[in-house]
Order: C-alpha cells, then sequence, then structure tokens
C-alpha cells in the first residue's frame, strides 16, 4: 500500500557566519550546509496496517510525511502510494490519502466547518450520497453538529482536531498520514480521537502512518513501530518487539506521609524503588495495570499524592542507544 525504497531529503542551509553583521552576512553567504533530513530510509507498508512512525524532535518525521503525501520532493529514492508516485501522480495520491497535521489546520480559518466540508466535497467531487454518507457517519463518530456552524478559528483544539480528521476522510481514502494528531489535548480529547482512529483502522480498513510524540497514542493505537533518529531508520518492529527490546515502562510516583514498606516481588513491577517517603514503582503495562496497582498502593503505608509518568520517546530512544 505505501512503499519508499532508499528514500533521502537534504535541505541546504547557509552556514553561518562569524563576527560582525554576522547575521546580516549569513543571509548572503554562499557557503551552504547539508542537513540530511531524510537519510536513505525504506520500508512497506500494507494494507490495513497502523504504523507508529516515531523519533525525536527532529528526526524527520514531518518531512517524511510530506514526502509520501507530495507536498515534499525528495532528493533521492522513490515513492508508491496505493501504486501512484506522490510526485509524477499527485492527483491520484491526493485521492487516495487522507492527511492531517496537529499543529496546522487544513480548514478555512474564517469559515464555519460546514463551509470548509462543502469546499472540500467540491474539489474531491464527492456526489451527494457519499458525502450525506460520510457526514452522518463521522457526524455520529466525532459528533461534529456541535460545531459544524462555528468558525473554524474559535473551535477548541479538541474540536479542531476532529473536524481536520472528517475533513481528511470526507473523500473515503484507503490512506491516512497523521502528524502529532494528539498533540496539545487534553486526556479527554485524547481519548476520543484514539477510539475514533481505532474504529477508522478497524471497522474502516484505513491504512495509517502515525507520528507521534506520545507513548501511549503508541500503545494504544499501533501494532508496528517505525522508529527513526537523525534522519535514519533505527527500528522496524511490532509494539511487542519494541517492548522487548527496550523494556517499555510505566512509573507510578506516590508520595506517602512516611516511609512506605514495600514487598520484595510485585506482580508486574519492574523496580520499586524508594526514597524517603516516596515510592518509584516502574512497572510492564503488559503483565500489570495501573489500576491494579493503585489499588495496592494504600497497603504499603497512606499515600499522600500519586502521580503517573509514561516513558516518552525520547526516554525510549536512550535506553536503545
Ligand atoms: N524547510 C526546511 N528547511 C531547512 N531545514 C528543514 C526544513 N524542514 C525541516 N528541516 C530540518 O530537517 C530536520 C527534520 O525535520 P522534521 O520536521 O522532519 O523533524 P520531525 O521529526 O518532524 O521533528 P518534530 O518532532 O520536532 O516535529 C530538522 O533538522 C529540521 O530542522
Amino acid at each position: 500500500m505505501i512503499e519508499a525504497v532508499h528514500i533521502g531529503k537534504s535541505f541546504f542551509q547557509a552556514e553561518p557566519t562569524k563576527g560582525k553583521f554576522s547575521s546580516i552576512r549569513t543571509l548572503f553567504s554562499r557557503q551552504q550546509k547539508e542537513i540530511k533530513a531524510v537519510d536513505d530510509i525504506s520500508f512497506s507498508i500494507r494494507e490495513g496496517d497502523f504504523v507508529g512512525y516515531i523519533g525525536p524532535n527532529g528526526a524527520g518525521k514531518s518531512t517524511t510525511i510530506k514526502m509520501l503525501s507530495g507536498i515534499l520532493h525528495p532528493t533521492c529514492g522513490d515513492i508508491r502510494v496505493g501504486g501512484y508516485s506522490p510526485q509524477t501522480e499527485r492527483k491520484k495520491v491526493a485521492a487516495n490519502i487522507g492527511v492531517v497535521f496537529g499543529q496546522r489546520t487544513q480548514l478555512w480559518w474564517d469559515l464555519p466547518v460546514r463551509d470548509s466540508f462543502e469546499i472540500l466535497q467540491a474539489m474531491y467531487k464527492i456526489d451527494a450520497p457519499s458525502y450525506r454518507k460520510a457526514m452522518d457517519r463521522y457526524n455520529e463518530l466525532l459528533d461534529l453538529h456541535e460545531f459544524l456552524d462555528t468558525p473554524v478559528r474559535k473551535l477548541s483544539l479538541g474540536q479542531r482536531m476532529r473536524a481536520d480528521l472528517a475533513a481528511a476522510l470526507l473523500h473515503d481514502p484507503p490512506v491516512l498520514f497523521l502528524d502529532e494528531p494528539t498533540i496539545g489535548l487534553d486526556v479527554v480529547a485524547k481519548t476520543r480521537i484514539r477510539s475514533f482512529l481505532r474504529e477508522v483502522n478497524q471497522t474502516g480498513k484505513k491504512t495509517i502512518l502515525l507520528t507521534t510524540h506520545d507513548m501511549d497514542d503508541i500503545e494504544q493505537l499501533c501494532s508496528r513501530i517505525i522508529l527513526i533518529n537523525h534522519g535514519k531508520k533505527m527500528l522496524d518492529t511490532t509494539l511487542d518487539g519494541l517492548r522487548n527490546q527496550i523494556g517499555l515502562t510505566s512509573m507510578i510516583v506516590a508520595e506517602y506521609r512516611s516511609e512506605p514498606v514495600v514487598p520484595a516481588v510485585i506482580e508486574g513491577v519492574v523496580r520499586a524503588e524508594v526514597a524517603g517517603n516516596e515510592l518509584f514503582l516502574y512497572f510492564d503495562k503488559a503483565k500489570t495495570s495501573s489500576p491494579k496497582l493503585l489499588a495496592e498502593l494504600g497497603k504499603w503505608g497512606e499515600p499522600v499524592d500519586i502521580r503517573m509518568k509514561e516513558p516518552d520517546i525520547e526516554e525510549v530512544i536512550k535506553r536503545l542507544y
């Protein structure tokens, strides 16, 4: 469904000059520095896969998505999406993909959501019955009616993301590229977006490539993970493979009124550290659950504060190297 063969993308930036008026001289400098944003990456994604494309800031995730969707031309390599080249068959690829950038809306800022959808209906030449069917489906799943007549600029971030997702799917593309679709959302909004994505992947049979910094997105949605760093592919594995390789652990930090007394072995807990009145529990979500552990905490002392911490991508990378 999606093929990337030895793709690369370099950007060239003026080499900064030193000394007096350096920033102005840099503007006119002929010295160029090459930034290999994507450096010889290959992968193949099958129909119906839900793939997490992860990596630290500046790893090359957005650049890859922009190349796959035809926004950027690769410096080298070949890409096929649904059999078409995003570079030479842009229109065909556009009919096959939906794209959402969490940081920027694809909708018309000053127009009510409904008007944006109608413009997209005309752009993608969606016939009236198909448009109605899509609107009914996404209205049911995302409660679009709550804000259909509101201008996009007045939507909350969560509402905006729901509108953007529906917009990306209106023309019923088989492939969905999502660049940080949960960024900045609160827990409730994230949960809603995740269950929607699960539904469109499982029932709607969409092939999804998702970039995220949120390990919960990965754990709850993706069956496969491609990890990149400095533009290179470092890992291509299943969620279980990632867990086994790095021992993906979540953490509960519990503060007690006085030093807790903790058993030596707790099911599913990889490590338990007591530091004064604080207890740090590192656990494997595949072997136990946070509600189960939270229920145990009171047995070891009197908790006064509890915090949860998920591993972030930077931590995952650190553990790999
Ligand atoms: N238009 C551009 N011109 C110059 N350099 C760019 C451009 N776009 C991206 N880069 C550089 O390419 C590298 C990869 O950027 P990219 O946005 O793909 O990373 P990312 O993995 O999506 O990061 P983040 O998680 O922060 O969004 C970075 O070093 C970035 O500064």
